[in-house]
C-alpha cells in the first residue's frame, strides 16, 4: 500500500532530508503467497547522462505497438523552479498528458509522497497502467530512485520494479564516463553504467566503429553484467527493455546462465569495475548476512592499498544450507535482499555460491578470499585480512 499522507510540517521536514536506505528483511512465506494474488505494476527506470536519448527512448516506446497502457514520468529536473512533472499515459496508441507536482524537483526526495500518489489517483481515474516508465535527471543516481520502489514493493506496494536502463551517448559517453570528480568520488555517468541491466550505447551514428569499440570496451570494464545493445534513436525491440524481471525471483531460470556470461575485463584505469567469484558448496544463511553486511553497510573491506571497497551493485546465485531453492542475492548500495528462487538445486555436487560485485577498489582475491572464511568454512567471528577499523563514509 502506498505511505499515508503526510501533514504539512512533516512533509517540509521530510522534503529536507532525504529518505535513507534501510535494509530489507527476507521475505515470510505467508507474506509472498498473500501477494500471489495482487496484479503487480512493473516500473522501469530510464536513465543517462544529459542528452543522451532518454526521452527519445519513451517516446519511441509510447508510440510504438504494444497492447499495454503504459505510464512514463519524465523528471525534468533542472528546468526552472517547475514544480509540475509531467505524465504521460499511453494507451492503444493514444496520447494524454497529466501533470504531477513535486514538491522541490527532486524525485528522489518526492516521489514516494507525491509521485505514487499521483500515480494512484490517476490509476482511479484513468484504470490502472499495465506498465511504468520513469526517466530520471541526466545527473540523478538512479540508484536511490530504484531503491524507493524496491522498497515499497517491500510494504506491499502493487509496483515492482522491473529493470534499469542505462542511455550512453556514443559521442560524449567516454568523455563523461572518465570525468574526474573532487575527492576521488565516483562520476555521474559512471554509476548509471554501473546500476544498468540493461545499457543502450545510443547515436551510433555520430562516431566510428573505432570510437565505438573504445566505448564499448569501458563499458564492459565497469559493468560486466548488464546486456550492451548499440542503438539509434534510442530504438530496440521492445523486449529489450520491459518485462526484464532483473529484480525478483522470476531471473532465477535464467540468472544461472547469464552469470556464467558474466565479462570481467583487465584492469583499465576505471574507477569502477566488474568482479565475480565462484565458489563450490553452501553458505550459512547468517554468515552470508554478516559478509554481505561488512562490505555493504560496515564498508569495513578493504582492497591491497588500503582503500575500502565501495558495492555498487551486487546480484548472485548461492547455495544456502539445508535450502531446496537455489536462492537470489540482489543489492544496490546499501540495500539488498536475499530470496528464495522457484529453482531448486538437482543435487549436492552443483551446489555454489557465485557472486557479482560492481563498485569501486574491488579486490576479486580479497573478496573470495573473505567469503569464503566467513561463509563457507567457518562460523566463527573472526577478523579477516583486508577487514580492519571502518572506511569514511562515501
Ligand atoms: N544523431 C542522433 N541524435 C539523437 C539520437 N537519439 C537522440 N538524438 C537527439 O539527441 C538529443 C537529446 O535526446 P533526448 O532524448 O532529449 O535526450 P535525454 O537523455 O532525454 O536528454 P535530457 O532529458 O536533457 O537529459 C535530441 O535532439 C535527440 O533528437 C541518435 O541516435 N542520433
Ligand atoms: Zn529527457
Amino acid at each position: 500500500m502506498l505511505p499515508a499522507m503526510k501533514t504539512v510540517e512533516a512533509e517540509e521536514e521530510y522534503a529536507e532530508d532525504c529518505p535513507e536506505l534501510v535494509p530489507i528483511e527476507t521475505k515470510h512465506q505467508e507474506k509472498e503467497e498473500n501477494l500471489d494474488f495482487i496484479i503487480k505494476i512493473p516500473v522501469t527506470i530510464v536513465t543517462g547522462y544529459l542528452g543522451a536519448g532518454k526521452t527519445t527512448l519513451l517516446n519511441y516506446i509510447l508510440t510504438e505497438q504494444h497492447n499495454r497502457k503504459i505510464a512514463v514520468i519524465l523528471n525534468e529536473f533542472g528546468e526552472g523552479n517547475a514544480v509540475e512533472k509531467s505524465l504521460a499515459v499511453s494507451q492503444g496508441g493514444e496520447l494524454y498528458e497529466e501533470w504531477l507536482e513535486l514538491r522541490n524537483g527532486c524525485l528522489c526526495c518526492s516521489v514516494k509522497d507525491n509521485g505514487l500518489k499521483a500515480i494512484e489517483n490517476l490509476m482511479q481515474k484513468k484504470g490502472k497502467f499495465d506498465y511504468i516508465l520513469l526517466e530520471t535527471t541526466g545527473l540523478a543516481d538512479p540508484g536511490a530512485v530504484a531503491s524507493m520502489f524496491w522498497v515499497d514493493a517491500e510494504l506491499g506496494s502493487d509496483i515492482y520494479l522491473d529493470g534499469i536502463i542505462t542511455v550512453v551517448d556514443s559521442k560524449y559517453g567516454l568523455k563523461h564516463l572518465t570525468e574526474e570528480k573532487p575527492d576521488g568520488l565516483v562520476n555521474e555517468a559512471t554509476r548509471q553504467v554501473a546500476l544498468a541491466d540493461m545499457i543502450l550505447i545510443n547515436k551510433t551514428d555520430l562516431v566510428s566503429e573505432e570510437e565505438l569499440n573504445k566505448l564499448r570496451t569501458t563499458i564492459r570494464s565497469i559493468n560486466g553484467l548488464g546486456k550492451v545493445l548499440e542503438t539509434q534513436r534510442s530504438r530496440t525491440h521492445l523486449s529489450n527493455i520491459l518485462d526484464l524481471h532483473a529484480y525478483d525471483t522470476l531471473s532465477g531460470i535464467s540468472l544461472q546462465k547469464k552469470l556464467q556470461h558474466v565479462s570481467t575485463a583487465p584492469h583499465l584505469d576505471q574507477s569502477i569495475v566488474t568482479v565475480t567469484f565462484d565458489v563450490p558448496g553452501s553458505a550459512e544463511e547468517e554468515s552470508l548476512n554478516v559478509f554481505i553486511q561488512n562490505l555493504l553497510w560496515e564498508k569495513n573491506v578493504k582492497n591491497k592499498d588500503g582503500r575500502c571497497m565501495e558495492v555498487i551493485r551486487l546480484k548472485g546465485l548461492v547455495s544456502i544450507k539445508d535450502k531446496p531453492q537455489q536462492m537470489i542475492v540482489q543489492g544496490i548500495h546499501e540495500l539488498y535482499e536475499l530470496e528464495e528462487s522457484r529453482v531448486n538445486w538437482k543435487d549436492d555436487a552443483e551446489r555454489a555460491c557465485q557472486l557479482v560485485f560492481i563498485g569501486k577498489n574491488l579486490d576479486k582475491d580479497i573478496l573470495q578470499q573473505l567469503f569464503i572464511t566467513a561463509v563457507a568454512e567457518t562460523k566463527e567471528q573472526t577478523t579477516a585480512p583486508g577487514q580492519d577499523g571502518a572506511c569514511p563514509p562515501h
